[in-house]
């Protein structure tokens, strides 16, 4: 048995982990820590863990985690970095669901996440933990960085038309939306009842923290410089992405739909759903897919890409269960065969 740590189990992605990892047949978790809940029984604070998992909430403790095969940091950004080159030292593997590892550049990151990296010497190393993309280096790393919720839909609709080339990289529009889960359990006026539902606004439109990652991820697969508009909505559901996607075509390409299932043929979470499919999100609620669907409109030479997640599966601690599988020479599926709940 595979033993693991999550470090920030009361939280949404945490405890979504957690979901996960009780029934996954090759883990014991070991460690579930939370400075706020330290002692606490965890199925006392979420009861749809009884009769699964028995243990109690810790304290984080860099020793008791070192005891540990591979840790989860499902923290808020600048966290993880603190404590995972003392992890790696002891061989500790380290998936990091914050965005402190997203972004090789140091000094871009300092700009767009507003601190100094605590250990910019093992960016280089770290593995960008897109499976669609980077698999084989997936396999080898002891530390990966996972994929935010937007750039996961994002990089996965554009990636088979950036790949071949077929649109022009310097002008991609990602216009996407995301339930109120997405920021987090900790208390904010913006995610009161009364403040997110009901309504639905866009936010950072002039800048948020994850343009550098989608530009970085997608301009890794481009032959051109790459350009983006981003711009994130939020939107009054628990939980999903929605991303329409919106990419200039540079040649006339005969059959789009083909394109897109080969690019995704031996993925096991990517759906390319049929001609003129509009994917919901509630379609992925729970699971660890990505459904995309591809339209040409018949006027002008413009593709519109859809493509919807669970932010909380495979945007976050369900990708990080598939990073988990690969890096330990798993069956890349599992523990992640849910289907989706409807209605
Ligand atoms: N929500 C989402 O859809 C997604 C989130 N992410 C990223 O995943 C990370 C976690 O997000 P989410 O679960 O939503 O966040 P939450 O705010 O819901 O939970 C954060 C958790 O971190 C713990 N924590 C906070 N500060 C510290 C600290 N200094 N040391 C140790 N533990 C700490 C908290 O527990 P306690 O205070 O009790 O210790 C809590 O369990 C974030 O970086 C987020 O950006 C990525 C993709 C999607
Ligand atoms: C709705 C909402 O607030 N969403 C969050 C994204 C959460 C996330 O994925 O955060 P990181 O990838 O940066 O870790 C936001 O826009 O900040």
């Amino acid at each position: 048995m595979i033993k693991v740590g999550v470090v920030g189990g009361t939280g949404y992605t945490g405890v979504e982990l957690l979901r996960l990892l009780v029934l996954h047949p090759e883990v014991e978790l070991s460690v579930v820590t939370s400075r706020s809940e330290s002692g606490r029984k965890i199925s006392d604070l979420y009861p749809n863990l009884r009769g699964h998992l028995d243990i109690e909430f810790t304290e984080p403790d860099v020793d008791r985690l070192a005891e540990c095969d591979l840790v989860f940091f499902a923290t808020p950004n600048g966290i993880a970095m603190k404590s995972v080159p003392t992890l790696l030292e002891k061989g500790v593997k380290v998936i990091d669901l914050a965005a402190d590892f997203r972004i090789k550049d140091p000094e871009l990151w300092s700009q767009w996440y507003g601190m100094e990296h605590a250990c910019p010497e093992l960016l280089e190393e770290a593995v960008y933990g897109l499976p669609e993309t980077s698999r084989e280096q997936i396999a080898k790393a002891r530390l990966v960085a996972n994929p935010g919720c937007y750039p996961t839909a994002v990089q996965l609709g554009f990636l088979p038309l950036v790949k071949a080339g077929l649109v022009d990289a310097s002008c991609l529009i990602a216009d996407t939306k995301s339930g109120v889960s997405g920021a987090g359990r900790g208390a904010s006026v913006g995610t009161l009842l009364c403040e997110a539902t009901e309504s639905m606004k866009a936010y950072k439109a002039d800048g948020h923290r994850h343009l550098p990652e989608i530009s970085q991820g997608l301009q890794w697969h481009s032959n051109d410089k790459v350009g983006l508009t981003f711009v994130p909505h939020l939107t009054p559901m628990i939980r999903g992405i929605h991303a329409t996607l919106y990419a200039n075509l540079t040649q006339d390409v005969e059959d789009l739909q083909a394109l897109f299932e080969q690019a995704y043929k031996d993925e096991p979470f990517v759906d390319v759903m049929p001609v003129g499919s509009h994917p919901e999100t509630r379609s992925v609620k729970g699971a660890n897919t990505c459904r995309i669907a591809v339209h040409k409109p018949q006027n002008g030479n413009t593709v519109i890409i859809l493509s919807v997640i669970d932010n909380l599966v495979k945007g976050a601690a369900g990708q990080a269960v598939q990073n988990m599988n690969i890096m330990m020479g798993l069956d890349e599926e599992t523990g992640l065969r849910q289907v989706a709940l409807l209605p």
